[in-house]
């Protein structure tokens, strides 16, 4: 499928499906064209600060008290909400996983969400839950709104195609999208069976970090932000809604499709971004910078430079630092360490961090580069050097993350993660030289 875009990120867009379909120089019409209803979605306070207010007017079929049926519970054992902390029996350590092999059954997006770790509240709106998403079918008829958070897809597997009440949305591995809190939306697979991650962020909406003295340009551009034209199903079918709710699922059956949006403005709308087209900041003489340089989105907390998430992209890039060790520095962070594989190697862990993986590294948990990845960058000769067809991330928040019952137990647990580091053998033997041999 060829699909229209808009661009340009936060932008307040305007779209129709059907000429004349916007009502023009108001938003609540006596009546509005076509006879639709007008609706307004609000993704923040209606008092919120100019900078990060947001909210779009929907015009469709039905207004959508009509999309609300009686809810029954659903029981979705594996989509959990945090706090998770008294889920997972294991002691604290360093963790990582091989990827989760995709189901042998049918399995709809809703069906495949598995967490693996969450971090603050649901309830509270602060942090996050980290999950992966298994799918072999595409949801028909079914559709699902998460109240909860803004849904951030990373596909690894799989091109998905997320069909909102505001457009539709296709992407596959290297890009991202990003569901707002409350949004309906049906997942379907483009080809063939998907596997990826997902951020279900509780707290403040992703934006684009600040760029300091960097400048105006460069890290994520907001013209590389795409979100979709209008497009609407007139649809009378029998159809499922799931609903995730202050850490509950419940679902109701309507008779048509909730996906009846002829037009739509505002600046509250789903988007998608080519991670291919971050342009990376770096070193350029020497030393190895924070990470926070690879920020491609943040969603702050209340207090200033402490995200409540920061996605972090480690991809194509130039290493030149001289007289530099380049990997990661060993480090403990008051942060929490969520890391995700979608091609191609790390350059702290070569082996055993695999694409579809997974690791955690927890608040003031240590952890930097494998004995491999430090004995061949401490001898390395350093010619500029091409970090090429790599794509690995991080979800890394102000608050601690928990296992689940699910994650613990996982069979792709890795349970001799720690022997990684095992080798890093003491070189210090009095001399500034120390001991290479
Ligand atoms: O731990 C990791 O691999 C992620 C990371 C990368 C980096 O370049 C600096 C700090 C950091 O936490
Ligand atoms: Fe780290």
């Amino acid at each position: 499928m060829t699909l229209e875009y808009m661009t340009g990120f936060g932008n307040d867009f305007e779209t129709e499906s059907l000429e004349g379909a916007l009502p023009r120089g108001r938003n609540s019409p006596q009546r509005s064209p076509y006879g639709l209803y007008a609706e307004q979605l609000s993704g923040s306070p209606f008092t919120a600060p100019r900078s990060t207010n947001e909210r779009s007017w929907l015009y469709r079929i039905r207004p959508s008290v009509r999309h609300m049926g009686s809810y029954a519970p659903l029981q979705l054992p594996l989509w959990r909400s945090g706090p998770t902390t008294d889920e997972a029996e294991l002691p604290i350590g360093q963790r990582r996983w091989d990827p989760v092999p995709l189901p042998e059954e049918a399995t709809s997006f809703v069906e495949g969400v598995r967490t693996i770790s969450t971090a603050g509240d649901v309830i509270g709106q602060a942090g996050m839950a980290a999950h992966l998403y298994l799918v072999t079918r595409s949801m028909e008829d079914e559709y699902t709104l998460c109240a909860d958070g803004e849904l951030l897809f990373l596909p690894q597997q799989g091109h998905i195609r997320l069909v909102t009440e505001m457009g539709i949305l296709e992407l596959g591995p290297g890009e991202l999208a990003v569901i707002p809190r409350g949004m309906v939306f049906r997942f379907e697979l483009v080809d063939g069976p998907a596997r990826g991650y997902l951020c279900e962020n509780y707290g403040g909406k992703f934006t684009l970090p600040e760029r300091g003295p960097i400048g105006a340009n460069c890290m994520a551009n907001p013209r590389d932000f795409k979100y979709p034209v209008a497009a609407f199903e007139d649809v009378e079918r029998e159809s499922s809604i799931h609903i995730k709710w202050c850490g509950r699922h419940y679902r109701t059956t309507i008779g048509h499709s909730p996906l009846d949006v002829v037009a739509w403005h505002g600046n509250y709308a789903p988007y998608k971004y080519d991670l291919r087209d971050y342009s990376p900041i770096g070193a350029i003489l020497f030393d190895h910078p924070d990470p926070s340089i690879f920020t491609v989105l943040t969603s702050p907390s209340a207090e200033a430079g402490t995200a409540n998430i920061d996605f972090v992209l480690f991809s194509d890039r130039w290493l030149v630092g001289e007289n530099t060790f380049r990997p990661p520095w060993y480090h403990r962070n008051i942060m929490s360490e969520f890391m995700g594989l979608i091609y191609g190697q790390y350059d702290a862990k070569e082996e055993g961090f695999l694409p579809g993986g997974m690791s955690l590294h927890n608040m003031m948990l240590p952890h930097g580069p494998d004995l491999d990845a430090f004995e061949k960058a401490s001898r390395a000769e350093l010619q500029p050097q091409k970090l090429a067809g790599t794509m690995a991330f991080m979800l890394e928040t102000r608050l601690p993350q928990h296992l689940t019952t699910y994650s613990a137990g996982l069979e792709t647990l890795q349970s001799d993660y720690v022997d990684c580091w095992e080798g890093l053998k003491k070189r210090f033997n009095g001399t500034p030289e120390g001991d290479w041999s």
